[in-house]
């Protein structure tokens, strides 16, 4: 077995934070073994293509726009549910780039990002404690002892339903639907009964002129007909995307080929736990989720154990301060990274800092503070002649109530109208793409 294969599995005698408590691991061997032996859902080559375009994410010359659900579920693996996330995919991306004047990595939190980090192992409801909902790829929603026990046959269905989206969106995005020539389309059923939709509409206009002027003049690029699209889930249950890690054919390196970029979250980036073990060997772009707490020796260690050849587009740090935090907290952290030459891809996560719990019991989370957030990150890379490189936001292509303020002013009582997310509170489609125009307004300063 080569050395790499062996190192892969090293993590295994480390500390692993957020694991499931499997019942049976016996059954979780079996799964396990016929995950090893099923296809890869991504190819290495796709993974450094991306980790390309991050490199010039990390040179000032592009944006992140990754985004998409807290946690998917099995269920919404449907044509509906992938259609239209990408859809508000597709316009953000647009605005950005038309209103920004800046070329956009899109990636969605897509087919893969089915298990969740939590706070408290287990939810009491009426007296009654089970363990805590971790994502389909563990439990089920419901609030059952058989729901809530978790099951590793879970892992092989999130496999297939990671498959399903994966296909669907590689067929949306390569196979017309998201043609530059759609940009009205995508718009049709929201512009009448949005403010955004309806400034999104006089955009499209805008863009429309400049697609029939470049075709009398004879230029169609292929840029206009399909748009690169990438695949990223926080890679949380490590049995998981082991067993998905494949030896690339071309290099000899070792991949996680369940998707383009995975990330470490806030609650697992322990320096000297098993998930920045495992991700220091493998090649895919990564980041790494960072949080208020984080000091600045932590961010440089964590460069030095995940990117010590200093590889370009390689680690993207993903912050996630709270909108009351960002503008002292960041600061010394991207100081002294930035001090030591290394290049890290900045983006900001303005949704995971920013949760509370309305007088309702929802968790939800304030637009303005989410707006103030993705400020305060412009304002501090700015101030330090750095680069604010993208955003990592939750967001569905549906009308939900989840997220308070907005648009349409959605107040902590209106919660409960459209409230369908299976873990954290998402922007809405009106929601998502108000923030688009703000950025595209901070990107041009
Ligand atoms: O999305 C991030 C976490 O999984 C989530 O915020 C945890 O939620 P909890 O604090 O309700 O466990
Ligand atoms: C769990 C998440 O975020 P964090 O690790 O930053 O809490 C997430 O992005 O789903």
């Amino acid at each position: 077995m080569s050395s790499n294969l062996v190192d892969l599995d090293s993590w295994r005698a480390l500390p692993a934070a957020q694991q499931p408590d499997w019942p049976d691991p016996g059954e979780l061997d079996k799964v396990v073994a016929e995950l090893g032996g099923l296809p890869p859902l991504v190819f290495a080559g796709e993974c450094d293509q991306l980790k390309d375009q991050l490199a010039a994410v990390a040179r000032g010359e592009a944006f992140v726009l990754q985004g998409g659900d807290c946690a998917e579920t099995f269920a919404g693996a449907t044509a509906d549910n992938v259609r239209n996330k990408l859809k508000t995919l597709l316009q953000m991306a647009i605005v950005l780039t038309y209103a920004g004047k800046v070329p956009v990595v899109k990636i969605g939190r897509v087919a893969g990002q089915f298990a969740k980090p939590r706070s408290k192992s287990t939810e009491i409801r009426d007296g009654v404690e089970l363990p805590a909902y971790r994502g389909d790829m563990v439990n089920g929603f419901e609030f059952t002892p058989e729901a809530r026990r978790p099951d590793p046959w879970r892992l092989l269905k999130a496999y297939h339903s990671s498959a399903v989206t994966l296909n669907l969106a590689r067929a949306f995005t390569k196979g017309g639907y998201a043609d530059l020539r759609q940009v009205h389309a995508w718009n049709q059923d929201f512009v009448a009964e949005s403010p955004a939709g309806r400034r999104y509409e006089k955009l499209a206009r805008e863009i429309d002129q400049a697609l029939a002027f470049m075709r009398a003049c004879g230029a169609d690029p292929e840029e206009f007909h399909t748009v690169e699209f990438y695949s990223s889930h926080e890679a949380l249950i490590l049995d998981y995307d082991r067993a998905l890690t494949r030896i690339d054919s071309r290099t000899g390196l070792p991949y996680d080929v369940s998707a383009h970029m995975v990330w470490i979250g806030e609650r697992t980036r322990q320096l000297d736990g098993a998930h920045v073990d495992f991700f220091a060997r493998i090649r895919n772009p990564i980041g790494v989720k960072l949080g208020p707490s984080t000091t600045p020796e932590e961010a440089v260690s964590l460069v030095e154990k995940l990117n010590p050849g200093n590889e370009a587009g390689r680690l993207t740090f993903i912050t996630r301060m709270g909108a009351s935090k960002i503008r002292e907290s960041l600061p010394a952290l991207v100081k002294e990274v930035s001090a030591t030459g290394a290049r890290v891809a900045w983006i900001c996560d303005p949704m995971h800092g920013n949760t509370f719990e309305a007088p309702s019991g929802h968790k939800t989370r304030r637009v303005d503070d989410v707006l103030d957030e993705v400020a305060g990150f412009f304002e501090v890379h700015r101030s330090l002649g750095t680069h604010p490189g993208g955003i990592h936001i939750e967001f569905t292509g549906d009308d939900v109530t989840e997220c308070v303020g907005g648009g349409h002013e959605i107040g902590e009582t209106d919660l409960a109208t459209r409230y369908e997310t299976a873990c954290d509170p998402r922007l809405n489609r009106s929601q998502s793409l108000d923030l688009a125009f703000q950025v595209a307004e901070l990107y041009r300063g």
